[in-house]
Parts: structure tokens; sequence; C-alpha cells
């Protein structure tokens, strides 16, 4: 099967000559310290090596929990948020038919995701959606304390054991979380759920090839097993022991890296098919709560083209330079549509008649490369097969590992997210959350004198 290709040249040409070489030794260097675990975070390192210790009776279990849910329900609530969601949504999302939820399908549930937020309205409506219906809940939370995703769950589960009892609801909850720690933990053992242990080395953003993506992806009727073979192959391709220059990941991180220090502060991630949307929101926490930290980092944005281009497309061609953009192409499409001739032409198209939707695609890809490096964006330029399980498994460690090289070239701790916690303090404070006494009347007082 292909490997993925990385095309940098489109963003070399923005740089000085050797800026990018001149980072080599440093990059052998951050992916030596990733092996030898003696990097910032070095406890945070479960991920390095998880494809290739993941073992087919795992996979086996998971697919068995995933079939038994799959059988049971006809609506999956995944409830996570971050790390806990995003990585199993992206999968999904990209390798779903883009109508499944509209598409009636005995065999496949609806996968539907909560405690992601806590919009009363999206709340409220999901309550109302689940009313009837035979629903299953999987709760994923590593701290198992997550406000948005506890209280979702409270709410689920409430409902859950009012439709269907307590004994058969023990039967459509799966708990995905610490092994010890946190309330999720404490709740699926008091009242006997299924779980699965994310393991205490593996952090939120890196956590997609354990049971918090697993699980989900699985209950979607994706081939998990291909994309822990794509993982595996992406593991190898970046092996320790892999020369600089054959080594995507470290050619990518020195490319972005080099990029940052010529005054290149934000990267957008581009894609122009619309099921790599969420792969481009795990793109972002990946990078931007690794990265993004002691006042440093990229700030990691997305495009959907060709979509965007007619609303950010102004900006990139003509706004400030401080941006490049990293973009994913995938080579073919699943499926063949042909453009129609018509005999009238009243919309002038037939110059298109005969031709795949996916050369029009292509064309605007193209053209809107040439156009943004004529503009001043540097490109890199990362090309997959095709969108399935495989690639998806590729794509997903060739980031992580590039991340966790890059995290190091910036000189941040890559695995922790200390900056997360602020907004929690404050709402708790607000909220009066025992404990917190001393931080409400900090609040409250500095409130009042505003
Ligand atoms: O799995 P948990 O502990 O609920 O955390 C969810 C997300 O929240 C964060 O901890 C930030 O608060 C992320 O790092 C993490 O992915």
């Amino acid at each position: 099967m292909k490997s993925i290709s990385l095309d940098i040249t489109k963003a070399q040409q923005f740089l000085p000559a050797g800026a990018i070489m001149a980072l080599k030794e440093q990059t052998v260097a951050a992916r030596k310290g990733l092996e030898e675990g003696t990097v910032p975070g070095n406890d945070f390192l479960g991920w390095l090596h998880l494809p290739s210790s993941i073992t087919p009776e795992f996979l086996a279990e998971v697919k068995a929990v995933a079939e038994d849910l799959r059988s049971k329900a006809e609506v999956i609530v995944i409830a996570g948020i971050g790390g806990s969601y995003l990585g199993a949504k992206c999968v999904i999302e990209g390798l779903s038919n883009s109508f499944q939820w509209l598409v009636k399908d005995a065999k496949t549930p609806a996968i539907v995701f909560a405690g992601n937020n806590i919009g009363e309205d999206y709340l409220y409506e999901l309550t109302q959606y689940l009313q009837g219906k035979t629903f299953a809940i999987i709760n994923i939370s590593k701290s198992g304390t997550t406000t948005e995703t506890a209280l979702t769950f409270r709410l689920l589960k409430t409902q859950l054991e009012q439709q269907v009892g307590k004994e058969k609801a023990k039967d459509l909850i799966v708990a995905v979380t610490d092994a010890k720690k946190g309330a999720a933990r404490t709740c699926a053992d008091k009242e006997g759920y299924r779980s699965f242990i994310i393991p205490d080395n593996v952090g939120g953003r890196f956590s997609v090839l354990t049971p918090v993506g697993l699980l989900p992806i699985a209950c979607a009727g994706i081939d998990i097993d291909q994309l822990v073979v794509g993982a595996q192959a992406m593991e190898l391709q970046c092996a320790v022991d892999v020369p600089f220059e054959e080594n995507p990941a470290a050619i990518y991180a020195a490319t972005r890296n080099a990029l940052y220090q010529n005054g290149k502060k934000i990267e957008i991630l581009i894609n122009y098919q619309p099921k790599l949307h969420f792969y481009a929101e795990w793109w972002k926490q990946l990078f931007g709560e690794s990265e993004g930290k002691d006042k440093k980092g990229i700030f990691p944005a997305s495009c959907d083209f060709t979509t965007d281009l007619h609303s950010m497309g102004q900006w990139i061609q003509d706004g400030e330079r401080t941006i490049f953009e990293t973009c994913i192409s995938v080579e073919n499409p699943d499926n063949t549509l042909l453009f129609p001739h018509d005999e009238e032409n009243l919309d002038g198209l037939n110059f298109l008649a005969g031709k795949h939707i996916d050369e029009v695609n292509k064309n605007a890809e193209l053209g809107t490369r040439l156009a943004h490096v004529d503009g001043g964006v540097p490109n890199i330029l990362i090309s997959i097969e095709k969108l399935d399980a495989y690639n998806y498994g590729q794509l997903i460690y060739f980031f992580e590992i590039a991340c966790g090289i890059s995290g190091q070239l910036l000189g941040v701790n890559a695995f922790n997210q200390p900056g997360v916690e602020a907004y929690k303090k404050n709402m708790f404070a607000l909220l009066e959350k025992p404990g917190y006494e001393e931080e409400t009347k900090a609040i409250r007082a500095k409130l009042a004198a505003e």
C-alpha cells in the first residue's frame, strides 16, 4: 500500500538557503529524545510505540463490544471532549458516507457526539431525539472529571435508566477512562459497566489509537484493523534509525519550525474534501495544546477548500504575510461521477462535460496552490492515495510524531496543557463549586471592581 508523500519545495522557496538543513541536527536529537524518553513531558510518551504494541486480541475485544452495542442500539452517543472526542469524530466523519445521518440503515446505528459543549439547546434537542429510542452511551474521559462530559453523561444516564431501567442500561453504557482515578471510573465500577482503560502515559490528544478512538470508530463500522496497520506503517517510516532526509515527520517538523522562525506564525491546514473537516479539528487540538505555551507556538488554523475560498480566500491571497498552508491532498476519490453534457448549455459549462468532478476539484487545488504561492504563502503538500482507514492511520501517526518532534524544536513541553485550567478555575469559582470558596470571593471582587 502506498505511503503518504510530502512535498516541501513550495515552502522551501520562501526560506533562506539551508534553513531546513540548519535544523537537521536538532530534529534528529528531538526524534532520539522521544525514543530515549529524555524529552520534557516524558511520562506521556505512551503513544510513540502504540501502533506496534496493539495486539489482535485487544482489537478483537474492542470489536466485540462495538458489535454488541451495534446490535442493541439504534443510536450510540459518544460523550467526550477534546482528545476524548476529536480523534473518533475525525475518523468517523472522514470514512463514513457524508449523508449517513439521513440514511435508514439497520446495520449502522446513528453515531451522535455529545459532552463536547454545554449548550442547553443542544442537550435538550439531543434528549428529545433520544426519547423512545434504544440508545447506548460511551462515556469517554481520561480524567473522569471533565465538566462538559460529566454533565452530559449524568443527563443521558438518567434518561436511559428511565427509558429502559437500570439493569438494561448497564448493558448499554461503556466507560473509557483511567484504570483507577476519577468519577467516571468510580461510577463504572460501582454500576458494573463494561469499561476500557486509557493508559496513564497517553495524553488525550494522542489517544485516538486507544479505546478512546477505536471503540467509537468500530461502532461506526469502520475497519480499525486497517487503521492500526496504517499507523504501524508510519511508525516504521518515522523510526529513530530512519535518516532525517527520509523521515517525513522530521522533515515536516523542521520545515514548519523554519517557517515560524522566519515570521510565519499561522499554519492553515487545508483540505479539498469536506470529509476532512474534522481531521483539521483533531489536528488543531494536537498542535494547539502541544505547542501553544510559554508565549510561543504556531497558531494552527484550518480551511475547507474550495468552500472557504469564497470566504477566507481573499485574506489568504492578500492579507498579512504571516501564514503558511499545509494541504492534505487526496489523490483518488472513492466514487465516480461524471459531469453531464447539456444540449442547451445555458450555464456555459459544456467545457466540463464528460469530466470527473474530481478533475474540476484537482484543477481548483492546483490553481489555488499556484495563486497562493504567487501571493507569498508557503505551501507544504501532503498527498494520500485515498480516504480509507489505512491512510487515516498513517496520517494520524505522522502528525503525532511530527508534533512530538516539533514541540522540542520550539522548546516547549509538548505533552502538558497547563493553560486550559484557567477557564475551568474561573468557571468553578463562578459556579461556587465546593472547594473554590476563596476563588469565588476573589472573582466576585474582581468583577465588582470592573
Ligand atoms: O479526557 P478528559 O480528561 O475528559 O479530557 C478531555 C480534554 O480536556 C483537556 O484535558 C483540556 O482540559 C484536554 O487535554 C483533553 O483532551
